[in-house]
């Protein structure tokens, strides 16, 4: 057996992955990360999966003293949509970035569909181009789950939020997301203030079976 490997460490790691639950931001409060802690959280994303080691993510944070930047853009995105949303709906759209003490944008670097040709074949890696944008979804939805896992591991809470405004170009424009990159959710990271019941998670049963 590997020396890095131990029943201790399979215990925790399935204790750490099942007792994990998405936590609304509207239940996460202060205090939000320390500083330490959130060097230990990033940190956890470079251990993701990575074909080609492209890095085909990014995360970026909206401290809080910017977020009425993120909630102007989410405001603008729901009257760009709906140019009848009542004042109380744009409120609503708008109070969605104030919630959680530690809020960032988390972006996939897909392939530019303009830039593919011009990308030269590197020899010992493939080509940008041979990993597609399943693959780096992928890797960008691992390094999610390593944030979350290691906030939950420092006994924070985390939730996910995503929404119609991650494609508006009013979200495009604040991050300033190149050509092939994509808002793909917010993670939200605090002191959970009030849990829901967990969700049921399916069986093996459901997602498995054999060729
Ligand atoms: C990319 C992504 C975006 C999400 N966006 C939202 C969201 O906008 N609102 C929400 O309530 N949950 C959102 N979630 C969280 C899921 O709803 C949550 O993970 C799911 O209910 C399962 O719960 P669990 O994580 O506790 O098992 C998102 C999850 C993912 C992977």
């Amino acid at each position: 057996m590997d020396a890095t490997v131990s029943p201790e460490l399979s215990d925790f790691a399935s204790a750490l992955i099942h007792s994990r639950h998405n936590v609304s931001p509207r239940r996460l409060d202060a205090p939000g990360p320390t500083p330490a802690q959130l060097q230990t959280i990033l940190g956890a994303a470079a251990a993701a999966p990575d074909h080609g080691q492209l890095t085909p993510w990014r995360f970026v944070i909206v401290p809080y003293a910017r977020r009425w930047l993120l909630a102007d853009a989410f405001g603008l995105a729901l009257m760009d949509r709906d140019p009848n949303a009542t004042g109380e709906q744009i409120d609503n759209a708008r109070e969605k970035a104030h919630r959680a003490p530690f809020l960032m944008l988390a972006v996939a670097r897909l392939n530019d569909p303009h830039a593919l040709a011009d990308t030269p074949p590197r020899s010992h890696e493939p080509a940008e181009a041979e990993v597609g944008d399943a693959e780096r979804l992928v890797s960008l939805g691992c390094a999610i789950q390593n944030i979350l896992l290691t906030a939950h591991a420092l006994g924070l809470g985390t939730g996910l939020t995503s929404g119609q405004a991650m494609a508006s170009p009013r979200l495009r424009s604040l991050f300033g997301l190149g050509p092939g990159e994509q808002a793909i959710c917010c993670i939200n990271i605090g002191s959970v203030t009030r849990r829901k019941t967990p969700r049921l998670r399916p069986h093996t049963a459901d997602y498995i079976s054999s060729l």
